[in-house]
């Protein structure tokens, strides 16, 4: 049995109005008890964080889907910064997520610094990495993963890493139904731990939580979790759905092994 809490995020996108947030909110709240290893975190749009952060119980964690690459409140117009999300009662940062990656130009830079302030401010993060589906069939897993993950191994300052999560979302399985199968999404744990070994040490590489995205269901995600690498979850779609609670459930598995 591992000592790691297993992390089951949900990342609602841009996604929600009103009456359907209050609802997710009042399925979650009513899911009964949770498996006690299980680390439960949901990240609303910037509009409905309010709602979370007051509305959902307390063993489910709030998380911002981004923020800004300066650390104090001050003139950025359409931004949320560290100070103002901490103040909110958010601990929680998803960051350098592939949408984000591809639509809004973040940069591995970019993302590396938005982990330093996060971090530097007390946050824990999910950090996203992941290939295009070309970049797999080049056999350049790897090498993707690696270009993303150096910026963000560098900003982790000293004592921070047991606050980094990193969640592997290969980006031809988001959204689209196609999930990497266990195998395939154990095989790039592995190897970003075999990487992360390299960096920060064994005892440290074998402690973060490594979690895996991209098409996450109720019905793949028991499979998923028995993978001696997968320490949990980042759930788009099925995040908005009941059965969120679901693969919530599946958490259990992971303390029998
Ligand atoms: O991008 C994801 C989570 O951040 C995964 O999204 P889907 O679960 O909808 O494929």
């Amino acid at each position: 049995m591992t000592g790691k809490k297993v992390v089951i995020g949900g990342n609602w996108k841009c996604n929600g109005t009103k009456e359907s947030v209050k609802e997710l909110i009042e399925t979650l709240n009513s899911a009964g008890d949770f498996p006690s290893n299980a680390e439960v975190v949901v990240a609303p749009t910037a509009l409905h964080l309010g709602m979370a952060v007051d509305g959902l119980r307390k063993d489910i964690s709030v998380s911002v889907q981004n923020l800004w690459k300066e650390p104090k409140a001050g003139a950025w117009t359409g931004e949320l910064t560290v100070d103002l999300i901490k103040d909110f009662g958010i601990n929680w940062a998803i960051l350098g997520h592939s949408e984000r990656r591809a639509y809004c130009g973040e940069t591995p830079e970019i993302v590396g610094t938005k982990v330093k302030i996060a971090l530097e401010a007390g946050m824990k993060v999910m950090a996203c990495i992941g290939e295009q589906l070309s970049d797999r069939e080049a056999d350049k897993t790897m090498d993707v993963c690696k270009e993303q993950l150096d910026p963000i191994i560098a900003a982790v300052p000293s004592g921070a890493m047991d606050r980094v999560v990193i969640a592997y979302e290969p980006v031809w399985a988001i959204g689209t139904g196609v999930t990497a199968t266990p195998e395939q999404a154990q095989e790039t744990h592995e190897q970003i731990r075999a990487y992360l070994k390299t960096k920060i040490g064994e005892e440290a590489a074998q402690g973060v939580r490594i979690i895996y995205g991209g098409s996450v269901k109720g019905a793949n995600c028991q499979e998923l979790i028995k993978k001696a690498d997968i320490d949990g979850f980042l759930v788009g779609g099925a995040s908005l759905k009941p059965e969120f609670k679901d693969i919530i459930a599946c958490s259990s598995a992971k303390s029998k092994m």
